[in-house]
């Protein structure tokens, strides 16, 4: 077993400080019943990782964080980085271990361990490299926490969260991919930037594959209540079809541009994760457009398929799919998505 690298929190000799610089209060108030502590875990302390754990940390969304990689010397000193920062920070245990006994007990896992694009290169390109790596990463992840949700954000996102759910026999609602949360902020960003409004009061979706395949429910977009299209309509402003489709391609490309101007995608998606973590671990009931298994949903079938849907969460996971209404030109878009994905899943005989 290969040793943590988390530093002791016990002073020299192995005695428990704590007990020397503090009396004891007598009579303390036993530890609030409704305060739950909450274990993460993250695998993988790449760009995307390490983005996940220090909007985690900031955020102060959970007591302890658990750090995974293959790469001993990269792990233990992103480990001592975010540690040192820990007289600006809410307190959380940190530690990190290449062997994963350090992530027992944790409440969520989330996967970010992997290949990514090279400049140009798709998502979908990744998958053969990555199923390798989850055979080595989920089993144990299972073993040391069984009753953990675990939320994927290695690329090809979907497929990889539909590996997951195969690998850790889990029931689909503890399986969840990371999914267009981040598109559907890009679009929310962009139709905000467009009509120059607060990205926060833009309520509009992106489902289907996180990728090119892609769907954006233009037919749902409001603004601070407001539905969008048909008060364009109304004011007979015509919102050419040509600007909408540019935007949902701008939302498409924006990953590529990122990964080529800077090698990588990772504050974004760091504060995605995170928001999805904040939901789940305090029970928040948020509706995030996430890979669920779509199987029977807005006439998807054909396979067991993830991909995102807007999806409620909380602390057992996924708790439902919303039922909002779709056109029947995005129900096609969304079958077609669901097509492209199950195509490559074919390919895995998993
Ligand atoms: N779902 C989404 O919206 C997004 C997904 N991604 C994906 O996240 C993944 C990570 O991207 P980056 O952090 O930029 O890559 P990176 O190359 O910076 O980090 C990957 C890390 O995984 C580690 N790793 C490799 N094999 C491992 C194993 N068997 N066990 C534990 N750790 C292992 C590497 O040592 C490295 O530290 C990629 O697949 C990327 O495509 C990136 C951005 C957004
Ligand atoms: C890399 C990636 O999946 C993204 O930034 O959307």
């Amino acid at each position: 077993m290969q040793k943590s690298t988390s530093s002791s929190s016990f002073g020299p000799g192995g005695l428990d400080l704590s007990q020397t610089f503090f009396r004891s209060i007598s009579n303390t108030a036993p530890p609030s019943p409704t305060k739950r502590h909450t274990k993460i875990s993250v695998i993988g302390v790449g760009n995307v990782g390490m983005a996940i754990a220090q909007t985690i940390l900031t955020q102060d969304l959970a007591d302890e964080l658990a750090l995974v990689d293959a790469k001993s010397d990269k792990l233990r000193g992103e480990m001592l980085d975010l540690q040192h920062a820990a007289a600006f920070l809410p307190r959380t245990k940190i530690d990190a271990s290449i062997d994963y006994s350090v992530t027992a007990g944790s409440d969520l896992c989330i996967v970010t361990a992997g290949a990514r694009q090279n400049p140009g290169e798709s998502r979908l390109n990744l998958l053969q490299r990555n199923v390798a790596l989850f055979k080595s990463i989920v089993p144990p992840l299972v073993k040391y926490s069984p009753e953990t949700i675990l939320l994927i954000v290695s690329n090809p996102v979907d497929v990889l969260t539909y590996v997951a759910w195969k690998l850790s026999g889990f029931p689909a609602n503890r399986v969840i991919g990371s999914g267009t949360n981040l598109d559907s902020s890009r679009f929310r960003f962009l139709i905000a930037d467009h009509l120059d409004v607060n990205a926060q009061d833009v309520q509009a979706y992106i489902v289907g594959e996180h990728g090119d395949s892609s769907v954006a429910l233009w037919s749902g977009i409001s603004v601070g209540g407001v539905p969008v299209l048909s008060f364009l309509e109304r004011q007979q402003i015509a919102l050419e079809k040509e600007t909408l489709e540019k935007i949902h391609k701008e939302v498409v490309q924006c990953a590529y541009e990122v990964i080529g101007l800077k090698g990588y995608t990772s504050w974004a998606i760091g504060y995605s994760v995170a928001n999805l973590a904040r939901t789940i671990l305090r029970d928040q009931r948020r509706i995030h457009p996430v890979s669920v298994l779509a199987k029977g949903f807005y006439g998807i079938d054909g396979g067991d398929v993830f991909l995102s849907l807007p999806a409620q969460l909380g602390r057992s996971g996924v708790l439902g799919v919303t039922n909002v209404h779709l056109t029947d030109e995005e129900t096609q878009q969304l079958k077609n998505s669901a097509k492209t994905i199950l195509e490559v899943q074919c390919q895995l005989g998993i």
